[in-house]
């Protein structure tokens, strides 16, 4: 097998005093889809930060491969309302040297083509995250890096994305680090989830992981997820410095608790 595109080793931070990250591991290989689930506060858009080398984490290590190019669709996009900012030129802005053509296929390969000329603030929320997408795109990366891609999406509107994630990593081969809060959807788009919370609490295939006392502890039965509802069932608790403290401790197969 070749060497991952990214990895993490036994990754901590902390924000002034307070720990966000605990000794956090995950890696994504070529061609692999690797969605990070969590409740809100979790950690999951600091980790993406730290492995996309935006945060150098107190300790353990990240390694990506050499050359490694990374389209990333941040969660937030901060455009001015009030700035006159068609899609294309807003596409245009994502790098140099990025021509009319290249331009019009990732918007086509997404189903965005028509927007083209659509000023940035009038898009729907769909046509938005297709458009942030199209922009990752246009560095041709061999890892794609997607932080709550379907949010403000209406359901249909996720599944249909999701779809479109797996065909673009089908398509170009490239592996996708996805944040989602969605499980429901999610588990039929993903080959591998890591469930994260401070640290990871348990991670694996999704059939694995679905089938896993502590997924099914952490995440209730199948119809919470489906309603997005995180009831989120810890043997452990975490005190105000983010660290755990275990209740009722056993071991287990897939991460720790
Ligand atoms: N720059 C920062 N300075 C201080 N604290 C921060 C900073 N960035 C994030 N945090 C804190 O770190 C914790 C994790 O935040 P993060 O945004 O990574 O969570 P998340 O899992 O992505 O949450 P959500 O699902 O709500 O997007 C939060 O308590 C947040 O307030």
């Amino acid at each position: 097998m070749s060497t991952p595109l990214l990895e993490a080793r036994e990754v901590v931070l902390g924000f002034a005093g307070r720990r966000v990250l605990d000794r956090v591991a995950l890696v994504v290989n070529e061609g692999e889809i690797v969605t990070l689930i969590g409740p809100n506060g979790a950690g999951k858009s600091t980790l993406v930060r730290v492995l996309l080398g935006l945060i150098t984490p107190d300790a353990g290590r990240v390694t990506r491969r050499p050359g490694l190019r990374v389209g990333y669709m941040p969660q937030r996009l901060a455009v001015d309302p009030v700035l006159p900012l068609t899609v294309r030129r807003f596409l245009r802005l994502a790098g140099r040297g990025i021509d009319a053509a290249a331009l019009t296929t990732a918007l086509r390969e997404v189903g965005a083509e028509h927007v083209i000329d659509t000023p940035l603030q009038s898009v729907s929320g769909g046509e938005l995250q297709r458009v942030m997408l199209a922009r990752a795109l246009l560095r041709k990366p061999q890892l794609l890096v997607l932080d709550e891609p379907v949010q403000g999406v209406d359901v249909t509107g996720q599944a249909e994305l999701y779809r479109l994630i797996g065909e673009l990593r089908a398509r170009r081969g490239c592996g996708v680090l996805m944040v989602s809060h969605d499980l429901h959807l999610v588990m039929a788009a993903t080959d591998h989830v890591v469930c994260l919370n401070t640290h990871v609490c348990c991670s694996g295939h999704p059939e694995s992981v679905t089938r896993h006392p502590e997924y099914l502890r952490l995440f209730g039965p199948r119809e919470a997820a489906a309603l997005a509802v995180y009831t989120h069932h810890h043997d452990h608790v975490h005190d105000v410095d983010g660290h755990v403290h275990t209740v009722a401790c056993r071991d287990r197969e897939s991460g720790h608790g």
